[in-house]
């Protein structure tokens, strides 16, 4: 326990903080409470929960992290039309061993399992995200989604508020040490090779940023009802460079935006589901996309998924690179922001698809 303090010898008053949320009801302990109640504040419009509209859907392209790293020419390709042409991939032969990725979701079965007495020592603050409790919450008319969330800031260590790490269940802290810095690695893996794809250096992508945020969003998706009625997340583009999921393997529950239709992304056991966040839409000029994606629940079991964004830091600038204005996009479609801004911007309103990426548009 002891290297938790030493890492957190700044001042807590030196942590960033990111957005203030509006108080709403704990979603898991309304299902437990009452399963059939669904109140009307989480009842969706037809057009927001419409579904896929292809009986066939397509499966999103997997990739495999150790060809990549033995310079596979052709999955190196692969990477960069999963870019270009998804957004979105399924990462296999990653290197996590696979007793960690269990035990991350055991503890955080677990953590969700308490009493919500025991979580609520983890409430979120009014003024920040970090913790237990629900972010993008601005407005007391909004739809709001069908889930909980738990919200940590790992890296850089400074940035930890440690008052929000569960002790409870015991394990806790040591499995998500363990889990964060293997998903540290496998993104800086990842980010080598998109700079590669990108007609840059291998270490041009982690030089550009220097050192990185890392935070981790655990989403709770309890049972509902009602499940075509309402939405675990809302559609939403993650703000981050790179997004690294670890879904369960049995509760389906991601949708992400192909070619006009929803498409549902079927759990691979082991597997990790990666994103390109705005940060690389940015950067490519608009070459690699940025996906819509939103959660559905079902009516059987609640669903855990991890999410890990990989970001900037807040003074880091960004903008499309040169070399990435060409023929089929002959002029910067973003200008230059300044991280920070662009992430207090977007937590500062609803999820709401795209919507937030307007203010870094040209
Ligand atoms: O639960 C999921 O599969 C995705 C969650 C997500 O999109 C997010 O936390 O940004
Ligand atoms: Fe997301």
């Amino acid at each position: 326990m002891g290297s938790y303090m030493d890492e957190n010898i700044i001042g807590e008053d030196d942590i960033p903080t990111y957005a203030a949320s509006l108080l709403v009801p704990n979603v898991q302990e309304m299902v437990r409470k009452n399963p059939l109640e669904v109140p009307q504040r989480y009842i969706r419009t037809q057009e927001d929960v419409a579904k896929i509209n292809c009986i066939l859907s397509p499966e999103i392209p997997t990739i495999d992290l150790s060809s990549l790293l033995g310079g596979c020419r052709d999955e190196l390709e692969k990477l960069h039309e999963a870019c270009q042409d998804w957004g979105f991939f399924q990462v296999v032969n990653h290197g996590m061993p696979r007793q960690v990725m269990r035990a991350m979701n055991e503890v955080t079965a677990q953590f969700f399992d308490l009493p919500l007495e025991e979580k609520n020592k983890l409430s979120m603050p009014s003024d920040d995200i970090q913790g237990y409790g629900h972010a993008y919450v601005v407005s007391e008319d909004q739809k709001l989604d069908w889930s909980d969330a738990l919200i940590l800031i790992i890296y850089p260590n400074h940035f930890r508020r440690l008052k929000y790490w569960p002790t409870s269940p015991e394990h806790f802290r040591e499995t998500l040490e363990s889990y964060s810095s293997e998903i540290r690695r496998i993104g800086d893996e990842l980010m080598g090779s998109v700079a590669l794809t990108m007609g840059l250096d291998k270490d041009a992508m982690l030089k550009l940023h220097g050192d990185l945020l890392q935070a981790l969003r655990v989403n709770y998706y309890p049972t509902c009802q009602k499940p075509d009625e309402v939405v675990g997340v809302s559609p939403h583009s993650d703000t981050s460079i790179i997004t690294i999921l670890l879904q369960s393997d049995e509760t389906e529950g991601l949708q992400i935006q192909h070619d006009g239709m929803w498409i549902p992304v079927k759990p691979i056991p082991d597997a990790l589901v990666v994103n390109v966040g705005d940060v690389l839409e940015i950067w490519t000029n608009g070459k690699y996309k940025s996906i819509e994606h939103r959660v559905v629940t079902n009516e059987k079991k609640p669903r855990i998924s991890l999410a890990s964004f990989i970001a900037p830091l807040d003074d880091m600038e960004i903008e499309p690179l040169d070399h990435m204005v060409d023929q089929e996009r002959p002029c910067k479609m973003y200008k230059k922001v300044k991280y920070g801004e662009y992430l207090r911007h977007s937590m500062n309103r609803k999820m709401e698809g795209k919507a937030h990426t307007q203010m870094a548009k040209a």
